[in-house]
């Protein structure tokens, strides 16, 4: 029995996992529960992620990756050694080779971070790919071609900016703002605007449910619990499009910034395709109500949201994988 080629999307808010042939075999919150005392890790993916902010003392639900990258060895190499465990992928024989998508402006020691939790995994052979090069793919861009192409990949914890032509970036830019920064704001505008504390599951279902970054564009209203910072004792209030959309605005405006000025350093003749092909935006952070308006808005370019944004760097791992034996031969060459 031969184990099979794994593309891993090794993410701040989720880790997905693609094996070649079968497609994507997992999607989990990249959290691990441990216990403070003995260090021992209790719970990991969907199970540690329903234990956040319910936790007693003892207990504590970890995000090993912060910011797109391992702020917590230990931990990543345990989630990935038990994400891997799950999905039942070594064969006898051989280890599976292993496709890893990291952001594209990592250090080469985080980069060497991620490659050593990955063969401590079980890896056989660690490639590392830039994450919106392979979103770009797994979105079905065509980005073999020579002309441009441009992405956004919005994670959670790191938005990509990229223009991309003949299979290579052109120009791009990282930046550690992305879909969890907009919980954070949340939180501290219900904090700083009623007095009431909330977690980080509640801001993000407010993200989802009411927020929009483009005014006027969404009118909702969702009625949230919290504990009130005067009295201390559980309350209720109800929280307004309008009013989130003015809390992310700072945040929202450092995503655009980012597409501008990866614009601004794009040869003219790649500017070009990109006013005809539009761009297109990648991870789920794209799914923020408004953000394609927003773009678009402040771009003068058409705006695309891709099918399945959050499955893209996965599926782009699937469709590198098929040419792994390629990249392998190349490498060594
Ligand atoms: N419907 C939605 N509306 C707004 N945001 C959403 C929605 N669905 C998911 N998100 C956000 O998308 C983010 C996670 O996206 P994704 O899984 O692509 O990130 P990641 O790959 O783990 O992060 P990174 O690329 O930064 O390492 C989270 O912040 C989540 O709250």
């Amino acid at each position: 029995m031969f184990s099979r080629d794994i593309g891993i999307d090794l993410g701040t808010a989720n880790v997905l996992i693609h094996v070649k042939g079968k497609g994507i075999v997992l999607n989990e919150p990249a959290v691990v529960a441990m216990d403070r005392v003995t260090g021992k890790v209790l719970e990991v993916g969907e199970s540690a992620w329903r234990m956040v902010g319910r936790t007693p003392g003892n207990i504590e639900a970890i995000r090993p990756l912060k910011d797109g990258v391992i702020a917590d060895f230990d931990i990543t190499e345990a989630m990935l050694k038990h994400f891997i465990n799950k999905i039942n992928v070594r064969g006898f024989l051989s280890k599976p080779r292993m496709l890893i998508c990291c952001p594209t402006n990592i250090t080469m020691v985080e980069q060497k971070a991620i490659k050593e939790a990955a063969e401590k995994s079980g890896g056989k052979k660690v490639y590392l790919e830039e994450e919106p090069k392979v979103a770009a793919i797994g979105a079905g861009m065509e980005i073999f071609q020579p002309s441009g192409n441009m992405v956004i990949d919005i994670g959670g914890g790191t938005t990509d900016v990229a223009v991309l032509s003949m299979g290579d970036i052109v120009t791009a830019e990282s930046i550690k703002m992305a879909g969890d920064k907009f919980d954070i704001e949340i939180m501290q505008y219900i904090k700083k605007q009623y007095k009431l504390l909330i977690g980080e599951r509640t801001a993000e279902e407010i993200k989802k449910n009411v927020a929009t970054v483009f005014k006027g564009a969404r009118d909702e209203s969702l009625e949230i619990r919290g504990r009130d910072m005067v009295s201390g004792l559980p309350r209720t209030i109800t929280v307004y499009s309008a009013e989130i959309e003015e809390a992310l605005h700072e945040s929202a405006s450092l995503i655009t910034q980012a597409a501008r000025s990866v614009l601004e350093k794009t040869p003219p003749e790649l500017s070009a395709d990109i006013i005809d092909r539009g761009v297109i935006l990648t991870g789920g952070g794209a799914l923020i109500h408004g953000i394609d308006q927003l773009l678009n808005e402040e771009l003068k370019v058409p705006v695309f949201i891709a099918e399945e944004p959050m499955n893209c760097v996965a599926t782009g791992t699937g469709i590198m994988l098929e040419n792994i034996d390629k990249i392998e031969r190349k490498r060594i060459m």
